[in-house]
């Protein structure tokens, strides 16, 4: 069996690279890396391990990325240096330049473990991986916004074009400015082949159609639960076809992916996930998932 290759988001999660915070977390200067009032490394650092008991338990395989005190904070959020196609990886870059020498990391761990790297992004290109959703095999969609650019979007074109593979892309808003973190996962996340949680006021028309073409039916994220939460309590991980896990604290949100018919677990992100910007679909990169 391949040990590589995403063709979809809520496939059952086989192999993931994943880096626990530690001394740089700790070490991190709040503002230099705009997070929030709440942060707090030695807590966000607890409240990690327990993320990652859930997808230990789930029975993934993580390949761990050592924090070694490399100074790069943001490195635990390793959904965003890599994107892993169905036919081998692409390394992205970052929008954020304090986040671009993560790229090496993943660069590293690919060829470690024996995965292909079908291209990289250059130049003055931008995409990060939380701006690219997969749809289906050939149907990758793609955010244009702060953090990936239309150079950046052009390139993984090309090299996803290679594969077969569509790239459509959408520009998602603005919302908290231009120091925020914002992705095209912050308003849709898949649950299912056949279900994605949506914040729907912030959702692109044409994005909102093809989702419906698609015949993908939405849930709806609570509003105020999705400002408290910084749009933390969107980002749900699929760790199985609907079977997901999400921050605590968000009761209407969880409700409404239970009443859809998903199981849902849940952490508490306060420290870690609401004021570091980024969720739990953050906190992994992909390596294989299976046919769902
Ligand atoms: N895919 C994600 N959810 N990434 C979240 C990244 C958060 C990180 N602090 C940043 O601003 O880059």
């Amino acid at each position: 069996m391949a040990e590589f290759g995403v063709r979809d988001m809520s496939a059952p999660l086989k192999r993931v690279l994943m880096r626990r915070p530690a001394k740089s977390l700790i070490d991190a200067d709040a503002a230099t890396w705009h997070y929030g009032a709440a942060f707090d490394a030695e807590k966000a650092i607890r409240q990690y391990g327990d993320f990652a008991n859930f997808v230990e338990q789930s029975g993934a395989e993580i390949l761990w990325i050592e924090d070694r005190g490399d100074g790069l904070a943001d490195a635990m959020f390793t959904q965003d240096p890599l994107l892993m196609t169905p036919h081998g990886a692409v390394l992205l870059r970052p929008g954020k330049a304090e986040r671009r020498k993560e790229v090496a990391l993943h660069e590293a761990a690919c060829k470690k473990a024996g995965i292909p790297i079908l291209g990289r992004i250059d130049g003055f290109g931008t995409v990060e991986g939380g701006d690219v959703v997969w749809l289906d095999a050939e149907t990758l969609l793609i955010g244009r916004g702060l953090r990936t650019n239309d150079e950046g979007i052009a390139q993984l074109a090309t090299i996803l074009a290679a594969q077969g593979v569509d790239a459509l892309s959408y520009d998602v808003p603005l919302w908290n400015g231009d120091d925020a973190c914002f992705h095209l996962s912050s308003i849709v996340s898949p649950l299912r082949r056949d279900l994605a949680l949506v914040f729907a006021p912030l959702l692109p028309v044409a994005l909102y159609q093809i989702l419906q073409e698609w015949g993908i039916s939405l849930v709806e994220a609570p509003a105020d639960e999705f400002h408290a939460s910084n749009g933390g309590s969107l980002q749900v991980l699929a760790l199985k076809p609907g079977e997901l896990v999400m921050l605590s604290g968000y009761p209407k949100t969880q409700a409404a992916l239970e009443t859809a018919g998903c199981t849902v677990q849940t952490f508490e992100g306060d420290a870690l996930c609401v004021p570091c910007e980024g969720g739990p679909t953050g906190l992994v990169c992909p390596l294989l998932r299976s046919a769902g």
